[in-house]
């Protein structure tokens, strides 16, 4: 299923959540809507589900125009932040309730039904966990029932409304790396909102940047982090430096940036160690440039030679880089 979404505004009351959003999402492509707070993403998802009606525009599912459709006619699967299981079902009856609340012209048989939840089970790698209840799950299981659950229609689409931002680090890097083998398996049409630019750099295959309610840039992770498009989407993506010497202004990312502890070599500049942070596989190093009252944040893999060696208050020379070599 390709989702074609055309010249789409949407108002609460005065205020224009979603300004002229055009947007193509291709047959199997897992898109991320990434941006700041109360940008408009989950009024986005929320308008491609069929849950909230946009102020104007359309939104169409292949060729087919869908806007005034309701979200059962458009086949949606929806998984949202806060684990939604029913607590008095068990995972298996979870999964399966889609399925059983069906009209009985389109409802499966009983078999097939518990065919396919199990299946489904299988699917989210929790088959040995079919009769517990929710309460006995951790929240990373819930979050794969929850998924499971969501697929059980035969989703043509499915969206995702920050479905791992409840979890901790370590939980949200595994499910993360997970959605994007089992996206890869199915290749379902997704949209996936976070506020976590990790997250959707690591999954996506094409990624929405937006900002109050307009999207910014649309592109492959790579395109996005190499040609940023404006100033936004640069700042967005991370933290910069600034600095100006004479007439030379340099924009840097931290780890875009080369130390030395050696005195004065051509095209490095003379500063101040004011800060030195050890952050697992790289270093952070705020430095106080000499003719500069803006401090630079540099970061440097912590095998680093000479790094060890470094001290607070330290005269260090850095050089921005932009052409790094493999
Ligand atoms: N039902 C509503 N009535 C009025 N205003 C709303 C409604 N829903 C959302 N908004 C406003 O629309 C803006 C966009 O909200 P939305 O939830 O789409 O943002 P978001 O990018 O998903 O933010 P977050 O990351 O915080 O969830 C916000 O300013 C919000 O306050």
């Amino acid at each position: 299923m390709n989702i074609h979404i055309k010249e789409l505004n949407k108002y609460f009351n005065q205020f224009h959540v979603l300004q002229n959003i055009n947007l193509d999402i291709r047959k199997g492509e897992l898109i991320a809507l990434l941006g700041p707070s109360g940008c408009g993403k989950t009024s986005l998802l929320r308008i491609i589900a069929g849950l909230e009606q946009p102020s104007s525009g359309q939104i169409f599912f292949n060729d087919q125009d869908i806007s005034n459709k309701d979200i059962r006619e458009r086949r949606i699967g929806y998984m949202f932040q806060h684990f939604a299981l029913f607590r008095h079902m068990t995972v298996l009856e979870n999964i399966s309730f889609g399925l059983r609340i069906k009209p009985r012209k389109e409802r499966p048989s009983a078999s097939d039904i518990l065919a396919k939840s199990k299946h489904l089970l299988d699917m989210v790698q929790l088959s040995n966990l079919a009769d517990r209840y929710p309460d006995e799950l951790s929240g990373g299981q819930k979050q794969r029932v929850a998924l499971a659950r969501a697929m059980a229609i035969d989703p043509s689409v499915l969206l995702l409304d920050e479905p791992f931002s409840a979890l901790d680090t370590k939980v949200r890097r595994e499910l993360r790396q997970w959605l994007s083998n089992l996206h890869h398996e199915i290749q379902l049409t997704s949209v996936f909102v976070t506020h976590d630019q990790e997250e959707a750099m690591e999954i996506a295959d094409r990624v929405v940047i937006m900002n109050k309610g307009v999207i910014e840039q649309i592109g492959s992770p790579k395109e996005i982090l190499d040609t940023p498009k404006n100033d936004f989407v640069y700042h967005f993506l991370g933290e910069t430096n600034h600095f100006s010497v004479g007439e030379q202004n340099f924009t840097f990312r931290p780890h875009e940036v080369i130390l030395s502890i050696h005195t004065e070599k051509v095209g490095y500049f003379e500063a101040t160690a004011i800060d030195i942070r050890p952050l697992g596989a790289v270093t952070k190093i705020v430095l106080k440039p000499k003719d500069s009252d803006y401090p630079i944040e540099a970061q440097v893999p912590n095998t680093t030679r000479n790094l060890s060696s470094l001290n607070k208050g330290d005269k260090v020379y850095f050089r921005p880089i932009m052409d790094f070599e493999i």
